[in-house]
């Protein structure tokens, strides 16, 4: 596996170039706090982990930095150089099904993704090459004509992220990939998010229930229950009593914190 971590990119300050800042964001909907006083900086290149249980509101906080929320606090983005702009967000959502009859092709989803032309007319040879120079991020182009309904949960994840590469994002937001693929499709889409990640110098974060991977692919976790109870390198959060009190795992060999 060519999954490589960057060195000494894990610490909270912005000593390098500082994608997004995101400080005392709140979210509530009617008289639910979903997420109090949420804390944390991404940064260029770095793949950062989001963990939490369940309702945790790890989907609200990615719906939240796509703007689809309403919230308190702030959510700033910054270019190196120190420029602030919109971000362009890629995003790729939690298991999207599919009929499996359905008839839609992988370049029909594109073209309604990335173009707009009707997908009932032929295809024009220009926007196939287009798609397919897409997919070849990914190293999918040979998944192009295939059904939407016919992929395994490792393409279809492929598929998606080629969608959210199009156009090239600063950030690349994915909500838990690694469900529904079996291993072998696990480290193929975690080597392709290093790869990506390096190619473009992407900041990714994603969500994942996956703690085994966690220490080979990610620069940073972030513990998230409402608010954020722990983030920094894998192993530090992986081994914190706030770790072992949100799973409820009992002490053992180890467990060091
Ligand atoms: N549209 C909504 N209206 C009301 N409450 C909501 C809404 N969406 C989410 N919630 C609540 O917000 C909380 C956080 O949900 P969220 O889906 O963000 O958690 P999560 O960490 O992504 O969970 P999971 O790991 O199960 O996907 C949950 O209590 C959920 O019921």
């Amino acid at each position: 596996m060519s999954v490589r971590k960057h060195d000494n990119l894990s610490g909270s300050g912005c000593d390098r170039s500082c994608c997004l800042k995101v400080a005392h964001l709140g979210v509530s909907m009617g008289d639910q706090v979903i997420l109090e006083d949420v804390n944390f900086h991404l940064h260029c290149g770095e793949i950062t982990a989001l963990i939490g249980p369940n309702g945790a509101g790890k989907s609200t906080l990615f719906r939240t930095i796509l703007g689809q929320l309403p919230h308190s606090g702030e959510i700033d983005f910054q270019r190196a150089g120190g420029k602030h702009t919109r971000p362009l967000i890629g995003y790729v959502p939690q298991s999207p099904s599919f009929d499996r009859g359905d008839p839609v092709s992988v370049l029909d989803l594109f073209i309604a993704s990335i173009a707009d032309w009707p997908v009932f007319l032929p295809t024009p040879k220009k926007l196939r090459e287009r798609v397919l120079r897409c997919l070849s991020r990914v190293h999918a182009e040979p998944l192009v004509d295939k059904r939407i309904g016919s992929l395994s949960g490792g393409e279809l994840q492929r598929v998606l992220l080629a969608m959210a590469l199009e156009p090239v994002p600063h950030i690349l937001i994915l909500d838990e990939p690694l469900s529904g693929v079996d291993i072998e499709g696990e480290r193929q889409l975690l080597d392709m998010l290093d790869e990506v990640r390096q190619q473009y110098d992407l900041s990714i974060l994603l969500s994942t229930h996956d703690f085994a991977t966690l220490e080979e692919y990610a620069d940073k976790v972030i513990l998230l229950q409402s608010s954020v109870l722990k983030s920094g390198p894998p192993r530090e959060v992986l081994s914190s009593h706030e770790f072992r009190d949100v799973f409820h795992l009992s002490l053992g060999r180890g467990w060091t914190n």
